[in-house]
Protein backbone atom coordinates (compact mmCIF):
# COMPACT_ATOMS: atom_id res chain seq x y z
CA UNK A 1 0.00 0.00 0.00
CA UNK A 2 0.96 3.53 -1.36
CA UNK A 3 0.29 5.66 1.72
CA UNK A 4 -1.02 9.21 0.44
CA UNK A 5 1.04 11.64 1.88
CA UNK A 6 -0.25 14.96 3.51
CA UNK A 7 1.75 17.93 1.87
CA UNK A 8 1.96 19.69 5.07
CA UNK A 9 3.56 16.69 7.03
CA UNK A 10 7.35 16.80 7.72
CA UNK A 11 9.66 14.88 9.95
CA UNK A 12 7.97 13.38 12.38
CA UNK A 13 4.64 13.18 11.09
CA UNK A 14 5.50 12.65 7.80
CA UNK A 15 7.56 9.12 8.71
CA UNK A 16 4.71 8.22 10.52
CA UNK A 17 2.34 8.88 7.60
CA UNK A 18 4.83 6.71 5.15
CA UNK A 19 4.38 4.07 7.37
CA UNK A 20 0.80 3.94 6.85
CA UNK A 21 0.30 4.72 10.71
CA UNK A 22 -1.58 7.81 9.83
CA UNK A 23 -4.18 8.47 7.07
CA UNK A 24 -4.47 12.41 5.74
CA UNK A 25 -7.70 13.26 7.34
CA UNK A 26 -6.03 12.12 10.88
CA UNK A 27 -2.98 14.91 10.32
CA UNK A 28 -5.35 16.93 8.34
CA UNK A 29 -8.31 17.13 11.39
CA UNK A 30 -5.48 16.95 14.13
CA UNK A 31 -3.45 20.07 12.34
CA UNK A 32 -6.54 22.18 11.85
CA UNK A 33 -7.92 21.70 15.64
CA UNK A 34 -4.17 22.42 16.99
CA UNK A 35 -3.95 25.64 14.57
CA UNK A 36 -7.21 26.53 15.84
CA UNK A 37 -5.35 26.79 19.75
CA UNK A 38 -2.16 28.06 18.23
CA UNK A 39 0.06 24.60 18.54
CA UNK A 40 2.36 24.03 16.24
CA UNK A 41 4.53 21.24 18.09
CA UNK A 42 4.49 18.15 15.98
CA UNK A 43 4.37 15.23 19.08
CA UNK A 44 1.43 17.35 20.46
CA UNK A 45 -0.10 17.39 16.61
CA UNK A 46 1.26 13.38 16.02
CA UNK A 47 -0.99 12.15 19.86
CA UNK A 48 -4.02 14.25 18.11
CA UNK A 49 -3.87 12.55 15.14
CA UNK A 50 -3.11 9.26 16.17
CA UNK A 51 -6.09 10.29 18.85
CA UNK A 52 -8.63 11.18 15.88
CA UNK A 53 -7.43 7.44 13.92
CA UNK A 54 -8.30 5.52 16.73
CA UNK A 55 -11.51 7.34 16.89
CA UNK A 56 -11.66 6.38 13.02
CA UNK A 57 -10.91 3.09 14.02
CA UNK A 58 -13.34 2.47 16.52
CA UNK A 59 -11.62 3.45 19.95
CA UNK A 60 -12.79 6.46 21.75
CA UNK A 61 -9.11 7.08 22.95
CA UNK A 62 -5.60 6.83 22.57
CA UNK A 63 -3.74 5.50 25.30
CA UNK A 64 -0.31 7.63 25.00
CA UNK A 65 1.39 5.38 27.34
CA UNK A 66 1.32 2.27 25.46
CA UNK A 67 1.08 3.58 22.01
CA UNK A 68 4.06 2.90 20.56
CA UNK A 69 3.87 -0.93 21.60
CA UNK A 70 0.37 -1.35 20.53
CA UNK A 71 -0.31 0.75 17.86
CA UNK A 72 -0.06 -0.64 14.23
CA UNK A 73 -0.72 0.68 11.09
CA UNK A 74 -4.03 -0.16 9.23
CA UNK A 75 -3.29 -3.45 6.40
CA UNK A 76 -4.05 -2.62 3.37
CA UNK A 77 -7.89 -4.12 3.70
CA UNK A 78 -8.16 -5.47 -0.08
CA UNK A 79 -4.52 -7.77 0.35
CA UNK A 80 -3.93 -7.98 4.04
CA UNK A 81 -0.33 -6.91 3.36
CA UNK A 82 1.20 -4.94 6.21
CA UNK A 83 4.24 -2.65 5.81
CA UNK A 84 7.33 -3.32 7.83
CA UNK A 85 8.52 0.64 8.66
CA UNK A 86 5.96 0.85 11.38
CA UNK A 87 8.49 -0.96 13.45
CA UNK A 88 11.26 1.43 13.37
CA UNK A 89 9.05 4.62 13.98
CA UNK A 90 10.49 7.10 15.94
CA UNK A 91 7.63 7.23 18.75
CA UNK A 92 8.36 10.50 21.41
CA UNK A 93 9.88 9.43 24.45
CA UNK A 94 6.07 8.48 26.57
CA UNK A 95 6.41 10.89 29.71
CA UNK A 96 7.90 13.94 28.16
CA UNK A 97 5.27 13.44 25.26
CA UNK A 98 2.67 13.28 28.04
CA UNK A 99 3.45 16.41 29.28
CA UNK A 100 3.96 18.05 26.02
CA UNK A 101 0.54 16.98 25.22
CA UNK A 102 -0.90 18.42 28.52
CA UNK A 103 0.69 21.89 28.57
CA UNK A 104 -0.74 21.86 25.12
CA UNK A 105 -3.47 24.66 24.54
CA UNK A 106 -5.17 22.23 21.81
CA UNK A 107 -5.80 19.48 24.90
CA UNK A 108 -7.85 19.96 28.42
CA UNK A 109 -7.06 18.20 31.39
CA UNK A 110 -9.56 19.90 33.97
CA UNK A 111 -13.00 19.85 33.55
CA UNK A 112 -13.70 23.35 33.57
CA UNK A 113 -11.34 24.33 30.82
CA UNK A 114 -12.47 23.59 27.16
CA UNK A 115 -10.18 22.32 24.83
CA UNK A 116 -10.54 20.41 21.34
CA UNK A 117 -8.98 16.90 22.74
CA UNK A 118 -8.86 16.04 26.21
CA UNK A 119 -5.86 14.38 28.44
CA UNK A 120 -7.24 12.06 31.19
CA UNK A 121 -4.73 10.14 32.63
CA UNK A 122 -2.62 8.62 29.85
CA UNK A 123 -5.44 8.45 27.46
CA UNK A 124 -6.28 11.21 24.66
CA UNK A 125 -9.46 12.36 23.38
CA UNK A 126 -11.40 14.07 20.99
CA UNK A 127 -12.96 16.22 23.93
CA UNK A 128 -16.58 15.11 23.03
CA UNK A 129 -16.34 11.40 23.21
CA UNK A 130 -14.61 12.36 26.75
CA UNK A 131 -17.81 13.88 27.95
CA UNK A 132 -20.57 11.19 26.51
CA UNK A 133 -18.03 8.72 28.47
CA UNK A 134 -18.08 10.50 30.99
CA UNK A 135 -21.54 11.48 30.85
CA UNK A 136 -22.81 7.65 30.01
CA UNK A 137 -20.31 6.59 33.62
CA UNK A 138 -22.12 8.84 35.80
CA UNK A 139 -25.42 8.07 34.35
CA UNK A 140 -25.27 4.13 35.42
CA UNK A 141 -23.76 4.97 38.30
CA UNK A 142 -26.54 7.28 39.08
CA UNK A 143 -29.54 4.24 38.55
CA UNK A 144 -27.24 1.90 40.04
CA UNK A 145 -27.84 4.06 43.72
CA UNK A 146 -31.48 3.46 42.51
CA UNK A 147 -33.49 0.91 44.62
CA UNK A 148 -36.78 -0.76 42.50
CA UNK A 149 -39.13 -2.53 44.11
CA UNK A 150 -38.68 -6.07 43.07
CA UNK A 151 -41.25 -8.07 41.50
CA UNK A 152 -41.83 -11.56 42.19
CA UNK A 153 -41.59 -14.61 40.24
CA UNK A 154 -42.42 -18.10 40.67
CA UNK A 155 -40.64 -21.00 37.99
CA UNK A 156 -42.94 -23.65 37.74
CA UNK A 157 -41.24 -26.92 38.34
CA UNK A 158 -41.42 -28.16 34.76
CA UNK A 159 -40.74 -25.00 33.46
CA UNK A 160 -37.75 -24.83 30.70
CA UNK A 161 -34.99 -22.44 32.34
CA UNK A 162 -32.08 -23.44 33.71
CA UNK A 163 -30.09 -22.15 36.81
CA UNK A 164 -28.36 -19.10 35.11
CA UNK A 165 -31.71 -18.21 33.42
CA UNK A 166 -33.45 -18.26 36.21
CA UNK A 167 -30.80 -15.45 37.86
CA UNK A 168 -30.88 -13.64 35.24
CA UNK A 169 -35.06 -13.18 34.97
CA UNK A 170 -34.93 -12.63 38.81
CA UNK A 171 -31.85 -10.16 38.62
CA UNK A 172 -34.58 -8.16 35.89
CA UNK A 173 -37.15 -8.30 37.75
CA UNK A 174 -35.52 -6.92 41.17
CA UNK A 175 -33.40 -3.66 39.63
CA UNK A 176 -33.54 -0.66 37.53
CA UNK A 177 -30.63 -1.32 34.77
CA UNK A 178 -30.06 -5.15 33.99
CA UNK A 179 -27.13 -6.49 31.93
CA UNK A 180 -27.40 -9.90 30.44
CA UNK A 181 -25.29 -11.35 28.16
CA UNK A 182 -24.77 -14.52 26.29
CA UNK A 183 -23.37 -16.18 23.39
CA UNK A 184 -26.31 -17.21 20.49
CA UNK A 185 -28.50 -19.75 21.63
CA UNK A 186 -28.10 -19.21 25.38
CA UNK A 187 -31.78 -18.26 25.84
CA UNK A 188 -31.57 -14.22 25.97
CA UNK A 189 -34.46 -14.17 23.73
CA UNK A 190 -36.46 -16.93 26.10
CA UNK A 191 -36.20 -15.15 29.56
CA UNK A 192 -37.07 -11.80 27.69
CA UNK A 193 -40.66 -13.18 27.04
CA UNK A 194 -40.76 -14.80 30.53
CA UNK A 195 -39.28 -11.04 32.12
CA UNK A 196 -41.98 -9.24 29.79
CA UNK A 197 -44.56 -11.09 31.23
CA UNK A 198 -43.94 -11.18 34.88
CA UNK A 199 -43.70 -7.05 34.75
CA UNK A 200 -46.73 -6.81 32.20
CA UNK A 201 -49.61 -6.10 35.54
CA UNK A 202 -46.88 -3.30 36.80
CA UNK A 203 -44.85 -2.40 33.42
CA UNK A 204 -46.69 -2.44 30.87
CA UNK A 205 -45.74 0.15 28.58
CA UNK A 206 -42.46 -1.91 26.82
CA UNK A 207 -40.05 -0.63 23.99
CA UNK A 208 -38.24 -3.37 22.48
CA UNK A 209 -35.01 -2.03 20.22
CA UNK A 210 -31.71 -3.18 18.93
CA UNK A 211 -29.05 -0.70 16.72
CA UNK A 212 -30.27 -2.59 13.49
CA UNK A 213 -33.91 -2.58 12.09
CA UNK A 214 -33.15 -6.36 11.19
CA UNK A 215 -32.88 -7.33 14.73
CA UNK A 216 -35.26 -5.17 16.39
CA UNK A 217 -38.14 -6.90 13.64
CA UNK A 218 -36.53 -10.12 15.37
CA UNK A 219 -37.27 -9.28 18.89
CA UNK A 220 -40.56 -7.50 18.17
CA UNK A 221 -41.80 -10.30 16.17
CA UNK A 222 -40.44 -12.89 19.05
CA UNK A 223 -41.52 -11.46 22.03
CA UNK A 224 -43.96 -8.80 21.16
CA UNK A 225 -46.48 -10.74 22.39
CA UNK A 226 -45.53 -11.50 25.60
CA UNK A 227 -47.04 -7.71 26.90
CA UNK A 228 -49.98 -5.47 25.67
CA UNK A 229 -47.90 -2.44 24.74
CA UNK A 230 -44.98 -3.33 22.58
CA UNK A 231 -43.30 -0.78 20.63
CA UNK A 232 -40.86 -2.15 18.42
CA UNK A 233 -37.89 -0.74 16.24
CA UNK A 234 -34.21 0.92 15.76
CA UNK A 235 -32.85 2.68 18.85
CA UNK A 236 -32.77 5.68 15.99
CA UNK A 237 -36.15 5.67 15.97
CA UNK A 238 -36.80 5.10 19.78
CA UNK A 239 -34.83 8.25 20.56
CA UNK A 240 -36.55 10.22 17.71
CA UNK A 241 -33.06 11.18 16.27
CA UNK A 242 -32.69 13.46 13.49
CA UNK A 243 -30.80 12.69 10.28
CA UNK A 244 -27.85 15.05 9.86
CA UNK A 245 -28.41 16.84 13.03
CA UNK A 246 -27.52 15.81 16.40
CA UNK A 247 -30.60 16.74 18.30
CA UNK A 248 -33.16 13.90 19.25
CA UNK A 249 -36.93 13.99 19.85
CA UNK A 250 -36.43 12.16 23.06
CA UNK A 251 -34.23 12.91 26.33
CA UNK A 252 -33.02 13.95 29.41
CA UNK A 253 -36.04 17.02 29.44
CA UNK A 254 -38.40 15.05 27.45
CA UNK A 255 -38.26 11.07 29.00
CA UNK A 256 -39.51 8.27 26.94
CA UNK A 257 -42.36 7.09 27.66
CA UNK A 258 -42.05 3.18 28.95
CA UNK A 259 -41.78 1.43 32.31
CA UNK A 260 -39.19 -1.36 30.45
CA UNK A 261 -37.07 -0.70 27.77
CA UNK A 262 -35.23 -3.86 26.36
CA UNK A 263 -31.67 -3.95 23.93
CA UNK A 264 -30.65 -6.25 21.67
CA UNK A 265 -27.63 -7.03 20.10
CA UNK A 266 -25.99 -4.39 22.33
CA UNK A 267 -22.64 -5.42 21.35
CA UNK A 268 -23.07 -3.34 17.90
CA UNK A 269 -24.06 0.13 19.85
CA UNK A 270 -21.99 2.90 19.81
CA UNK A 271 -20.77 5.17 23.12
CA UNK A 272 -22.98 8.04 21.32
CA UNK A 273 -26.18 6.18 21.04
CA UNK A 274 -25.98 4.21 24.32
CA UNK A 275 -25.07 7.96 26.26
CA UNK A 276 -28.58 9.16 24.09
CA UNK A 277 -30.54 5.78 25.13
CA UNK A 278 -29.56 6.23 28.82
CA UNK A 279 -29.92 9.93 28.80
CA UNK A 280 -33.64 9.59 27.43
CA UNK A 281 -34.57 7.37 30.19
CA UNK A 282 -37.08 8.00 33.29
CA UNK A 283 -35.95 7.52 36.68
CA UNK A 284 -38.29 4.84 37.26
CA UNK A 285 -38.32 3.10 33.49
CA UNK A 286 -36.26 -0.04 33.23
CA UNK A 287 -33.75 -1.26 31.24
CA UNK A 288 -32.48 -4.44 29.82
CA UNK A 289 -29.35 -4.56 27.93
CA UNK A 290 -28.88 -8.07 26.21
CA UNK A 291 -25.60 -8.92 24.00
CA UNK A 292 -22.79 -10.99 23.34
CA UNK A 293 -19.39 -8.70 24.71
CA UNK A 294 -17.44 -11.70 22.69
CA UNK A 295 -18.79 -10.47 19.14
CA UNK A 296 -17.35 -7.73 17.08
CA UNK A 297 -18.40 -4.77 18.15
CA UNK A 298 -20.31 -1.13 17.02
CA UNK A 299 -18.80 -0.28 13.57
CA UNK A 300 -18.43 3.46 14.94
CA UNK A 301 -16.26 4.33 18.59
CA UNK A 302 -17.33 2.19 21.62
CA UNK A 303 -17.38 -0.79 22.75
CA UNK A 304 -19.74 -0.15 25.53
CA UNK A 305 -21.64 -3.25 26.01
CA UNK A 306 -18.01 -5.25 26.89
CA UNK A 307 -17.13 -2.47 28.66
CA UNK A 308 -20.11 -2.32 31.37
CA UNK A 309 -19.67 -5.93 31.61
CA UNK A 310 -15.78 -5.81 32.62
CA UNK A 311 -16.39 -2.33 34.63
CA UNK A 312 -16.55 -3.08 38.82
CA UNK A 313 -18.87 -0.09 39.22
CA UNK A 314 -20.68 1.32 36.17
CA UNK A 315 -23.96 -1.43 36.88
CA UNK A 316 -24.09 -2.50 40.43
CA UNK A 317 -25.91 -3.13 43.56
CA UNK A 318 -28.84 -1.66 44.89
CA UNK A 319 -29.68 -1.00 41.43
CA UNK A 320 -28.24 -2.05 38.53
CA UNK A 321 -27.55 -6.10 37.70
CA UNK A 322 -25.21 -8.38 35.72
CA UNK A 323 -26.32 -11.82 34.40
CA UNK A 324 -24.54 -14.37 32.06
CA UNK A 325 -26.12 -16.91 30.38
CA UNK A 326 -23.82 -20.26 29.40
CA UNK A 327 -25.20 -22.69 27.99
CA UNK A 328 -25.91 -22.66 24.36
CA UNK A 329 -28.70 -24.52 23.44
CA UNK A 330 -28.98 -24.32 19.44
CA UNK A 331 -25.39 -25.18 17.88
CA UNK A 332 -23.87 -28.74 18.59
CA UNK A 333 -21.33 -29.07 21.83
CA UNK A 334 -18.01 -29.63 19.29
CA UNK A 335 -19.03 -25.83 18.21
CA UNK A 336 -19.80 -24.98 21.60
CA UNK A 337 -16.03 -26.32 22.84
CA UNK A 338 -14.44 -24.26 19.79
CA UNK A 339 -16.13 -21.43 20.74
CA UNK A 340 -14.80 -21.56 24.21
CA UNK A 341 -11.10 -21.93 23.46
CA UNK A 342 -11.25 -19.24 21.35
CA UNK A 343 -12.70 -17.17 23.95
CA UNK A 344 -10.25 -18.47 26.30
CA UNK A 345 -7.19 -17.34 23.93
CA UNK A 346 -6.21 -20.60 23.84
CA UNK A 347 -4.94 -21.96 20.38
CA UNK A 348 -3.66 -25.26 21.17
CA UNK A 349 -7.26 -26.19 22.51
CA UNK A 350 -9.01 -24.41 19.46
CA UNK A 351 -6.70 -26.84 16.92
CA UNK A 352 -7.25 -29.79 19.05
CA UNK A 353 -10.89 -28.99 19.00
CA UNK A 354 -11.08 -28.47 15.56
CA UNK A 355 -8.80 -31.54 14.21
CA UNK A 356 -10.74 -33.74 17.05
CA UNK A 357 -14.37 -32.57 16.07
CA UNK A 358 -16.65 -33.98 13.01
CA UNK A 359 -18.73 -31.26 12.22
CA UNK A 360 -15.68 -29.05 11.87
CA UNK A 361 -12.72 -28.70 9.79
CA UNK A 362 -9.72 -26.72 8.54
CA UNK A 363 -9.22 -26.55 4.87
CA UNK A 364 -6.03 -25.43 3.87
CA UNK A 365 -6.27 -22.33 1.28
CA UNK A 366 -3.66 -19.65 -0.02
CA UNK A 367 -4.34 -16.38 -2.21
CA UNK A 368 -3.20 -18.24 -5.24
CA UNK A 369 -6.25 -21.24 -5.41
CA UNK A 370 -9.76 -19.89 -7.13
CA UNK A 371 -12.32 -21.01 -4.00
CA UNK A 372 -14.85 -22.42 -6.61
CA UNK A 373 -12.57 -25.05 -7.57
CA UNK A 374 -12.17 -26.16 -3.20
CA UNK A 375 -13.90 -29.62 -3.64
CA UNK A 376 -15.37 -29.07 0.01
CA UNK A 377 -16.78 -25.71 -1.18
CA UNK A 378 -18.27 -27.15 -4.31
CA UNK A 379 -19.92 -29.45 -2.64
CA UNK A 380 -21.46 -27.17 -0.07
CA UNK A 381 -22.64 -24.49 -2.11
CA UNK A 382 -23.67 -26.87 -5.14
CA UNK A 383 -26.45 -28.52 -2.51
CA UNK A 384 -27.54 -24.91 -1.24
CA UNK A 385 -27.77 -23.63 -4.50
CA UNK A 386 -29.75 -27.05 -5.74
CA UNK A 387 -32.49 -26.60 -3.26
CA UNK A 388 -32.77 -23.00 -3.01
CA UNK A 389 -33.01 -23.23 -6.96
CA UNK A 390 -35.69 -26.14 -6.70
CA UNK A 391 -37.76 -24.39 -4.82
CA UNK A 392 -37.36 -20.85 -6.17
CA UNK A 393 -38.44 -22.82 -9.92
CA UNK A 394 -41.09 -24.18 -8.39
CA UNK A 395 -42.21 -20.53 -6.76
CA UNK A 396 -41.83 -21.37 -2.93
CA UNK A 397 -40.36 -18.69 -1.45
CA UNK A 398 -40.47 -19.53 2.38
CA UNK A 399 -38.51 -22.92 1.40
CA UNK A 400 -35.94 -21.00 -1.01
CA UNK A 401 -35.45 -18.86 1.75
CA UNK A 402 -35.18 -21.69 4.69
CA UNK A 403 -33.01 -23.15 1.94
CA UNK A 404 -30.78 -20.90 1.62
CA UNK A 405 -30.04 -20.04 5.31
CA UNK A 406 -28.70 -23.73 5.34
CA UNK A 407 -25.26 -22.90 4.61
CA UNK A 408 -23.18 -19.42 4.33
CA UNK A 409 -20.06 -18.28 3.15
CA UNK A 410 -18.58 -16.09 5.15
CA UNK A 411 -15.36 -13.67 4.86
CA UNK A 412 -13.67 -11.43 7.20
CA UNK A 413 -12.34 -9.25 3.99
CA UNK A 414 -14.35 -7.20 1.79
CA UNK A 415 -11.93 -7.62 -0.51
CA UNK A 416 -8.83 -8.90 -2.09
CA UNK A 417 -8.11 -12.94 -2.43
CA UNK A 418 -9.42 -13.72 0.65
CA UNK A 419 -12.92 -11.27 0.08
CA UNK A 420 -16.66 -11.56 -0.51
CA UNK A 421 -16.62 -10.06 -3.55
CA UNK A 422 -13.62 -12.35 -5.16
CA UNK A 423 -15.22 -15.54 -3.08
CA UNK A 424 -19.03 -14.79 -4.24
CA UNK A 425 -17.77 -14.21 -8.37
CA UNK A 426 -15.82 -17.49 -8.26
CA UNK A 427 -19.20 -19.57 -6.60
CA UNK A 428 -21.25 -17.88 -8.64
CA UNK A 429 -19.64 -18.39 -11.77
CA UNK A 430 -18.97 -22.02 -11.27
CA UNK A 431 -22.44 -22.57 -10.17
CA UNK A 432 -23.68 -20.85 -13.57
CA UNK A 433 -21.77 -23.93 -15.31
CA UNK A 434 -23.53 -26.39 -12.95
CA UNK A 435 -27.13 -25.59 -13.11
CA UNK A 436 -29.02 -24.57 -15.61
CA UNK A 437 -30.81 -20.50 -15.98
CA UNK A 438 -28.30 -19.62 -13.19
CA UNK A 439 -27.63 -16.67 -14.63
CA UNK A 440 -24.17 -15.24 -14.40
CA UNK A 441 -25.16 -12.37 -16.49
CA UNK A 442 -28.79 -12.41 -15.92
CA UNK A 443 -29.51 -9.36 -13.87
CA UNK A 444 -32.28 -11.24 -12.01
CA UNK A 445 -32.79 -14.95 -12.27
CA UNK A 446 -34.68 -17.75 -10.25
CA UNK A 447 -32.87 -18.79 -6.85
CA UNK A 448 -30.52 -15.97 -6.94
CA UNK A 449 -29.70 -15.11 -3.35
CA UNK A 450 -29.62 -10.89 -2.38
CA UNK A 451 -28.67 -9.57 0.57
CA UNK A 452 -30.69 -6.31 1.30
CA UNK A 453 -27.63 -2.55 2.05
CA UNK A 454 -30.26 -0.30 2.93
CA UNK A 455 -33.24 0.31 5.12
CA UNK A 456 -36.41 1.05 4.00
CA UNK A 457 -40.53 1.35 4.85
CA UNK A 458 -40.62 -2.68 3.51
CA UNK A 459 -37.28 -4.15 4.57
CA UNK A 460 -34.13 -4.03 6.98
CA UNK A 461 -30.51 -3.32 5.89
CA UNK A 462 -29.26 -6.71 6.50
CA UNK A 463 -32.18 -8.77 5.00
CA UNK A 464 -31.46 -11.39 2.55
CA UNK A 465 -33.90 -12.28 -0.03
CA UNK A 466 -34.29 -14.90 -3.00
CA UNK A 467 -35.47 -14.60 -6.62
CA UNK A 468 -38.76 -17.13 -6.85
CA UNK A 469 -40.50 -17.87 -10.66
CA UNK A 470 -44.63 -17.57 -9.97
CA UNK A 471 -47.25 -19.14 -11.25
CA UNK A 472 -47.75 -16.87 -13.97
CA UNK A 473 -43.68 -17.29 -14.66
CA UNK A 474 -42.95 -13.33 -13.36
CA UNK A 475 -40.00 -13.20 -11.21
CA UNK A 476 -40.38 -11.89 -7.66
CA UNK A 477 -38.17 -11.14 -4.66
CA UNK A 478 -38.93 -13.07 -1.54
CA UNK A 479 -37.67 -10.82 0.93
CA UNK A 480 -37.04 -13.13 4.44
CA UNK A 481 -38.69 -11.20 7.08
CA UNK A 482 -39.73 -12.01 10.75
CA UNK A 483 -42.72 -11.40 10.34
CA UNK A 484 -43.42 -13.60 7.35
CA UNK A 485 -42.23 -13.15 3.84
CA UNK A 486 -42.45 -10.51 1.86
CA UNK A 487 -42.78 -10.43 -1.93
CA UNK A 488 -41.80 -7.67 -4.07
CA UNK A 489 -40.39 -6.54 -7.26
CA UNK A 490 -36.83 -7.83 -8.07
CA UNK A 491 -36.82 -4.40 -9.32
CA UNK A 492 -37.15 -2.82 -5.88
CA UNK A 493 -33.93 -4.74 -4.90
CA UNK A 494 -31.77 -3.58 -8.20
CA UNK A 495 -29.32 -2.21 -5.50
CA UNK A 496 -29.01 -5.58 -3.11
CA UNK A 497 -26.02 -7.40 -3.48
CA UNK A 498 -24.92 -11.01 -4.41
CA UNK A 499 -25.30 -13.32 -1.52
CA UNK A 500 -23.00 -16.44 -2.29
CA UNK A 501 -20.80 -15.03 0.13
CA UNK A 502 -21.19 -12.02 2.88
CA UNK A 503 -18.82 -10.36 5.42
CA UNK A 504 -18.66 -12.13 9.19
CA UNK A 505 -20.15 -8.19 10.53
CA UNK A 506 -23.10 -8.29 8.23
CA UNK A 507 -23.11 -11.97 9.59
CA UNK A 508 -24.31 -11.11 13.26
CA UNK A 509 -27.18 -11.89 14.70
CA UNK A 510 -27.99 -14.18 12.11
CA UNK A 511 -27.58 -18.16 12.85
CA UNK A 512 -27.28 -21.09 9.54
CA UNK A 513 -26.81 -24.64 9.67
CA UNK A 514 -23.45 -24.71 8.60
CA UNK A 515 -21.05 -22.02 7.82
CA UNK A 516 -17.90 -22.05 5.35
CA UNK A 517 -14.96 -18.96 7.12
CA UNK A 518 -12.65 -17.60 4.84
CA UNK A 519 -9.81 -16.49 7.54
CA UNK A 520 -8.37 -13.31 6.95
CA UNK A 521 -4.04 -14.06 5.85
CA UNK A 522 -2.07 -13.80 8.74
CA UNK A 523 -0.84 -10.08 9.64
CA UNK A 524 -4.20 -8.82 8.86
CA UNK A 525 -5.96 -6.26 11.41
CA UNK A 526 -9.19 -8.38 10.71
CA UNK A 527 -7.69 -11.61 11.69
CA UNK A 528 -8.76 -11.15 15.71
CA UNK A 529 -10.25 -13.49 18.20
CA UNK A 530 -14.12 -11.35 18.10
CA UNK A 531 -14.09 -12.71 14.49
CA UNK A 532 -13.12 -15.80 15.00
CA UNK A 533 -15.66 -16.35 17.72
CA UNK A 534 -18.57 -14.51 15.88
CA UNK A 535 -18.06 -16.70 12.72
CA UNK A 536 -17.80 -19.94 14.41
CA UNK A 537 -20.85 -19.52 16.54
CA UNK A 538 -22.95 -18.49 13.54
CA UNK A 539 -23.16 -22.09 12.98
CA UNK A 540 -25.81 -24.43 14.80
CA UNK A 541 -24.17 -27.97 12.74
CA UNK A 542 -20.88 -27.45 11.19
CA UNK A 543 -18.22 -25.58 10.43
CA UNK A 544 -15.23 -25.38 7.51
CA UNK A 545 -12.55 -23.03 8.02
CA UNK A 546 -10.62 -22.19 4.91
CA UNK A 547 -7.22 -20.44 5.53
CA UNK A 548 -3.78 -22.26 8.00
CA UNK A 549 -3.50 -23.53 10.90
CA UNK A 550 -1.55 -20.26 11.76
CA UNK A 551 -3.92 -17.88 10.54
CA UNK A 552 -6.19 -20.14 13.17
CA UNK A 553 -3.87 -19.52 16.04
CA UNK A 554 -3.06 -15.67 15.48
CA UNK A 555 -6.80 -15.52 15.35
CA UNK A 556 -7.21 -16.98 18.43
CA UNK A 557 -4.30 -15.03 20.60
CA UNK A 558 -5.33 -11.49 19.07
CA UNK A 559 -8.03 -9.66 21.06
CA UNK A 560 -9.85 -7.03 19.01
CA UNK A 561 -8.20 -3.76 20.76
CA UNK A 562 -10.67 -1.21 21.60
CA UNK A 563 -9.31 1.73 24.00
CA UNK A 564 -12.36 3.58 26.28
CA UNK A 565 -11.81 5.15 29.79
CA UNK A 566 -15.10 3.17 31.27
CA UNK A 567 -13.77 -0.30 31.73
CA UNK A 568 -10.76 1.68 33.49
CA UNK A 569 -7.25 1.04 31.75
CA UNK A 570 -6.47 -1.84 29.31
CA UNK A 571 -4.89 -4.93 30.96
CA UNK A 572 -1.33 -5.12 30.03
N1 LIG B 1 -33.31 -24.00 29.30
C1 LIG B 1 -33.50 -24.42 28.06
N2 LIG B 1 -33.62 -25.73 27.78
C2 LIG B 1 -33.81 -26.16 26.51
N3 LIG B 1 -33.90 -25.35 25.45
C3 LIG B 1 -33.79 -24.03 25.65
C4 LIG B 1 -33.58 -23.48 26.96
N4 LIG B 1 -33.50 -22.14 26.84
C5 LIG B 1 -33.64 -21.83 25.54
N5 LIG B 1 -33.84 -22.97 24.81
C6 LIG B 1 -34.02 -23.06 23.35
O1 LIG B 1 -32.78 -22.71 22.74
C7 LIG B 1 -33.00 -21.97 21.55
C8 LIG B 1 -32.27 -20.65 21.66
O2 LIG B 1 -32.92 -19.80 22.59
P1 LIG B 1 -33.07 -18.23 22.35
O3 LIG B 1 -33.55 -17.96 20.97
O4 LIG B 1 -33.89 -17.69 23.46
O5 LIG B 1 -31.55 -17.80 22.49
P2 LIG B 1 -30.89 -16.40 22.17
O6 LIG B 1 -29.80 -16.24 23.18
O7 LIG B 1 -31.92 -15.33 22.13
O8 LIG B 1 -30.28 -16.63 20.75
P3 LIG B 1 -29.79 -15.50 19.71
O9 LIG B 1 -28.64 -14.80 20.33
O10 LIG B 1 -29.38 -16.28 18.53
O11 LIG B 1 -30.96 -14.62 19.47
C9 LIG B 1 -34.51 -21.81 21.40
O12 LIG B 1 -34.97 -22.80 20.53
C10 LIG B 1 -35.03 -22.04 22.81
O13 LIG B 1 -36.33 -22.56 22.80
Amino acid sequence: MVAELPIAATGTLRTFCEAGMLRLIDFHLARRLAQLTGEADPEVILACALAVRELRLGSVCVDLASAAERLQPEADLDDGTTEAAWLELPWPDAQSWLRRVAESATVATTPEVEAPFRLDGSLLYLDRYWRQERALAELLRARSGIGSDPVQVEFATDERLDEHQRAAVTAALSHLTTVITGGPGTGKTTIVARILEALAPTAPRVALCAPTGKAAARLLQEVGGATGHTWGGTLHKLLGLRPRSSGSEFGPDNPLPYDVVVVDETSMVSLELMTALVSALSERSRLILLGDPHQLRSVEAGAVLADIESADDLVMEPGGSLARLQNNYRSNPEINYLADAILEGDAEAARAAVESAETIELVVFSAEVDPSTLPTLRHDSLATATSVRGHAIDGEGDAANKALNRHRVLCGHREGPFGVTHWARSLRAWLSTELDDYGFDARHYAGQPLLIQRNSDLFSNGDTAVVVRRADDELVAVVDRPEGALWVAPSLLDDATDLHAMTIHKSQGSQFDRVSVVLPPQGSPLLTRELLYTAVTRAREGVRLYGTWEALAEAVGTPARRASGLAGPEPG
